[in-house]
């Protein structure tokens, strides 16, 4: 079967205001052996990395909290959503954003990480590949307050919650993000604070 053919890819751009949205308009063969002629709006940020923070002896882990319009626009009253710490990749490789993003979100510097899954975020409309990963913390990894860059007005409160209270809002389906859902489920599964 050679169904899943691609041919003729026409792009055309829609936005670069920011970031880019483009119109893709391409033949496809089905299955059944015919092709269509599809077009998909597609939004290309760039990729991303997450990262949950554990810490054993304390059976803590590093939350943020801030507002996310996307999520004010569609059903979240205050607009604030908690989260893993996360950014978006730049230039940098995962790990190094990862880091870098680690210490201007929650203050935390941090050099042992890992990876544990690389996922598409949203498949259907974005490019987005995340980058998972977890770390141990410790106290005095602590070397700011965090809170994100002034320069790019982020406004995050950092969380440190015991586990079972995360797990719990989990449970309740009280965690409206889906990275966080994915990493605080994979501490669950790998027993990383027993
Ligand atoms: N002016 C302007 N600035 C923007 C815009 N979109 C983002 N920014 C700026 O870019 C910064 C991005 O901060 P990061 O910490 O790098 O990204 P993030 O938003 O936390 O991204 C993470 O979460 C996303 C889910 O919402 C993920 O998509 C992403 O991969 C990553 O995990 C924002 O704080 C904001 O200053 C925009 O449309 N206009
Ligand atoms: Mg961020």
């Amino acid at each position: 079967m050679n169904n899943g053919e691609v041919k003729n890819i026409e792009q055309k751009l829609l936005s670069d205001n920011y970031y880019i949205l483009n119109r893709v308009k391409f033949d496809y063969l089905m299955k059944s052996g015919k092709w269509v002629t599809q077009m998909r709006e597609v939004y290309d940020r760039g990729d991303g990395a997450g990262i949950l923070l554990y810490n054993k002896q304390k059976q803590t882990v590093i939350l943020t909290r801030q507002f996310r319009m996307p999520t004010f626009m569609n059903d979240n009253k205050d607009g604030f959503l908690v989260e893993i710490t996360a950014g978006m990749l730049d230039k940098d490789n995962p790990k190094d954003c990862i880091i870098r993003e680690t210490e201007e979100e929650v203050g935390y510097r941090i050099k042992d990480v890992k990876k544990v899954y690389e996922a598409y975020t949203s498949p259907g409309v974005l490019t987005e590949k995340m980058h998972f990963f977890v770390a141990e913390y410790t106290d005095d990894m602590k070397v700011s307050e965090g809170g994100g860059l002034a320069s790019e007005h982020e406004d995050i409160d950092v969380l440190e919650w015991p586990f079972k209270k995360a797990l719990n809002m989990l449970e309740k389906g009280q965690i409206y993000d889906m990275r966080t859902i994915v990493l605080l489920q994979y501490a669950q599964i790998h027993k990383l604070l027993d």
